[in-house]
């Protein structure tokens, strides 16, 4: 018998159609916004527009659209992250890295997906693509200026849209999220270079020393400094799931076009290796050492 059966003149199981009617869903959406009205799910849904006959292109593209949207979330709160630092709200900005480091490990897990897409089955597209290719993605260059990784280089891809080219320009001379870190702490009273207080922020951090007994001094003392090693611990949080996802992506490309040349110009996965050396928050790193 179904547990779920009861006795008496309620015994009657209802009918799918009747559970909605007793349930009371609104039914009718023709004056009043509905879900695909609220999402626009008319423009989203049909974006998807596939160059090629190859059945694997839908994958290809929703896993980029899918990746666009949440980077378009972490560029959301990294930015607010950053603002809340600079005007010493810590536990708003908390939230937000936390958030942001959330995504990066979504789109970690989403190599799975992406990687059930074999060589024979991507070669059938990839002509397609032509010169294409995420170095273009100027949601990811912002999110790796503002995370620090200053390479003037990466602005030229974007110079033949002025509009994005501003957006990309302005997380390149904007001071960083590890820039504003050092600048709170020096605000709360640890020694932090001057240098590093007030630069020319679209030069490439350089890490030193001092900035890494700056950190000491926190991690040394975190009763004394408890949000400020909170704040360390989110960086690392970050800049690991950074890692994580910078080794799927290699590793997804050399299981996919093995060691050929990438679309965008770069030696594919020769390229994608030297981006793994990337340091984004060095002293964070470092410190540990010495602890
Ligand atoms: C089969 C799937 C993929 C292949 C074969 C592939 C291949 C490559 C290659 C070879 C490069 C180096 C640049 C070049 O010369 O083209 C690159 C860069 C890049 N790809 Fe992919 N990729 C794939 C999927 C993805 C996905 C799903 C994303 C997510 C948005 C992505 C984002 C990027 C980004 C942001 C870069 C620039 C990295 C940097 O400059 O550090 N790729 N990709
Ligand atoms: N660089 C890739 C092409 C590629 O992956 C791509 C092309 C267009 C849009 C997104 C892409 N994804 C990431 O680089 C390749 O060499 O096959």
């Amino acid at each position: 018998m179904c547990p779920h059966a009861q006795s008496g003149a309620e015994a009657k199981p209802s009918a799918p159609e009747s559970i909605v009617h007793e349930e009371k869903a609104q039914l009718d959406f023709s004056r009043s916004m509905s879900y695909g009205d609220y999402l626009q799910l008319d423009q989203v849904l049909s974006a998807q527009k596939p160059l090629s006959p190859a059945h694997d292109e839908l994958l290809f593209i929703v896993q980029h659209q899918t990746s666009e949207l949440w980077m378009k979330l972490m560029l959301h709160e990294l930015r607010g992250a950053i603002r809340h630092i600079a005007a010493d709200e810590l536990a708003p900005a908390f939230k937000m890295l936390a958030r942001v480091s959330k995504i990066m490990e979504q789109l970690v897990h989403a190599w799975d997906v992406l990687a059930t897409m074999t060589p024979p089955e991507y070669t059938a597209m990839r002509p397609y693509l032509g010169a294409s290719s995420g170095f273009q993605s100027y949601q990811y260059r912002c999110i790796e200026y503002s995370m620090g990784n200053k390479n003037p280089a990466m602005l030229k891809p974007h110079e033949h849209r002025p509009d994005l080219l501003a957006q990309v320009r302005a997380s390149f001379d904007a001071p960083s999220l590890y820039d504003e870190a050092l600048r709170l702490m020096a605000r709360r009273g640890i020694a932090v270079p001057a240098e590093y207080l007030e630069r020319d922020w679209t030069q490439p951090y350089v890490a030193s020393p001092a900035v890494e007994a700056a950190w000491l001094e926190v991690y040394r003392n975190p009763q004394q400094h408890w949000d400020l090693y909170q704040l360390g611990e989110e960086l690392t949080d970050l800049e690991d799931a950074f890692r994580l996802w910078r080794f799927r992506h290699v590793t997804t490309v050399e299981r996919v076009i093995g060691f050929k040349r990438g679309t965008g110009g770069t030696g594919g996965v020769s390229y994608l290796r030297k981006m793994l050396d990337v340091v984004l928050f060095p002293e964070i790193w470092t410190l540990r050492t010495a602890l």
